[in-house]
C-alpha cells in the first residue's frame, strides 16, 4: 500500500466496523432530523446538478457523532461522486494533498475530518485549491525557486469540525456552504433505534426504544452503540428487548438516566468537590481530570451545557444547581447569584 492510501485509508479504517457501515443512512431522505440543514442541501445539490456543476465546498460543524461522516458519504453518493476521505492530523504534507488531489474525478467529494487540525502549509495551499481549482506547487529553492499552478479536478470539499471558530478565516470563508448540527431530539432519536434495531434484526418494544434514546446524549453514534449492548443482554437473556433489559443493561453500563456516563460525572463532581461548584478556567479542569482541553470542550461539555448541568461564564465553568441535584450534591446558597 503506497503513502497516499495509508492517508486515504486511516480515515477509511475508523469506518470499517461493518454494522457501522449499514447503520449508516444512505440518502437524505433516509438521513433522520436536522431538518432544516436537509432541506437546504437537498435544494444546492439538485441546484449543481441542474448546472451540471460540482457542489460548493461545505463545511459541517458538531459535537462528534452526529452525523458529519454519514452527510459527506451521502454528498457523494447524491452527486455520483467518489468519496475520498482523510483527517487534519494525517495530512501533513503539501505532496500528499497533492497525490491525492490530482487523483481525485470532477464531481468527487473529499471529505477532511478534523479540518481544524491541518498543518498550516498544508491549510494555505488548500486556499487557492478550493478557490480555483489550482493547487500551487514550489519547485526549487531561493532566489531560483519557481511555482507551478497544478490543474485539479472540480471537487467538493467537506471539511468536518467540531466548532467553526477552531478554523482560520481564510478556511472558514472559501465554503460556500456552512452548517451546525444539533443535537438530536427524543422523537428523532427513538426513530434512529427503530431504523438500526430494523437494520440489527432486533426486536425491541416502544419503551424500550424511549430508554435508550433519552440516554443517548442526543447523538446517533452513541444510540447505535448503546442499542448494540443492550442487544447482548436481551440475546444473553432469550428475548427481545424489553424496557426492563434496556434500563438493566443501562445501569451496567453506568449510563445514568441523564445519559451521562462516569466521565460527565466525574467531570460534575471534581467542579464541586474541588473547586466548590465553579468557576474554575477549563486548563485548570483538565490537570484535575487528567483529560485534554479539546476532550472537555468538544466531546463532554456541550451536552452538558445542553442538559443544564453546567454553564460557561466569563471567569470559567460552573455546576448549576440542576447539576449540583443530579450527582446528589447541595448546591450553595448564593449559586444563581454567581452564574448571572
Ligand atoms: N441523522 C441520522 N440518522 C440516522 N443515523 C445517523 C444519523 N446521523 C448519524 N447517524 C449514525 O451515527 C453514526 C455516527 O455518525 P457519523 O460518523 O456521521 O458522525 P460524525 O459527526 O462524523 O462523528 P465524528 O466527527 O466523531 O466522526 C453513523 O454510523 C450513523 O449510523
Amino acid at each position: 500500500m503506497d503513502e497516499i492510501d495509508k492517508i486515504l485509508e486511516a480515515q477509511a479504517l475508523q469506518d470499517e466496523d461493518k454494522i457501522e457501515n449499514s447503520l449508516r443512512p444512505k440518502t437524505l431522505d433516509d438521513f433522520i432530523g436536522q431538518n432544516k440543514l436537509k432541506e437546504n442541501l437537498k435544494i444546492f445539490i439538485e441546484a449543481a446538478k441542474k448546472r451540471k456543476e460540482s457542489l460548493d465546498h461545505c463545511l459541517f460543524y458538531a459535537p462528534p457523532g452526529l452525523g458529519k461522516t454519514t452527510l459527506s458519504h451521502i454528498i457523494a453518493r447524491e452527486m455520483g461522486g467518489n468519496l475520498r476521505m482523510t483527517s487534519g492530523p494525517v495530512l501533513k504534507k503539501v505532496g500528499d494533498l497533492a497525490a491525492i488531489l490530482t487523483n481525485l474525478s470532477e464531481g468527487d467529494v473529499f471529505f477532511i475530518d478534523e479540518i481544524h487540525r491541518l498543518n498550516h502549509l498544508v491549510e494555505e495551499s488548500l486556499y487557492s485549491v478550493m478557490e480555483d481549482f489550482e493547487l500551487d506547487i514550489i519547485i526549487g529553492q531561493g532566489p531560483s525557486a519557481k511555482t507551478i499552478k497544478l490543474p485539479v479536478p472540480r471537487f467538493t470539499l467537506v471539511g468536518a469540525t467540531t466548532r467553526t471558530g477552531l478554523l482560520s478565516s481564510p478556511l472558514r470563508d472559501r465554503f460556500g456552504i456552512v452548517e451546525h448540527l444539533d443535537f438530536y431530539n427524543d422523537t428523532e432519536l427513538v426513530q434512529i433505534v427503530k431504523r438500526s434495531a430494523l437494520i440489527m434484526n432486533v426486536e425491541i418494544v416502544s419503551d424500550a426504544a424511549e430508554e435508550i434514546a433519552r440516554r443517548s446524549r442526543g447523538t446517533p453514534r452513541i444510540v447505535n452503540r448503546l442499542l448494540k449492548r443492550v442487544r447482548d443482554f436481551a440475546e444473553v437473556a432469550g428475548g427481545k428487548v424489553t424496557r426492563e433489559i434496556a434500563g438493566g443493561a443501562l445501569e451496567a453500563l453506568a449510563v445514568d438516566k441523564a445519559g451521562l456516563d462516569k466521565m460527565d460525572r466525574l467531570l460534575l463532581t471534581t467542579i464541586i468537590e474541588k473547586f466548590g461548584g465553579g468557576p474554575v478556567g477549563v486548563d485548570t479542569l483538565s490537570v484535575a481530570l487528567s483529560e485534554e482541553v479539546d476532550t472537555i470542550t468538544d466531546v463532554y461539555e456541550p451536552y452538558l451545557i445542553q442538559s443544564g448541568f453546567i454553564a460557561r461564564t466569563p471567569r470559567g465553568r460552573v455546576v448549576t444547581e440542576a447539576g449540583f441535584k443530579h450527582v446528589g450534591a447541595k448546591a450553595p446558597k448564593n449559586l444563581q447569584r454567581d452564574l448571572l
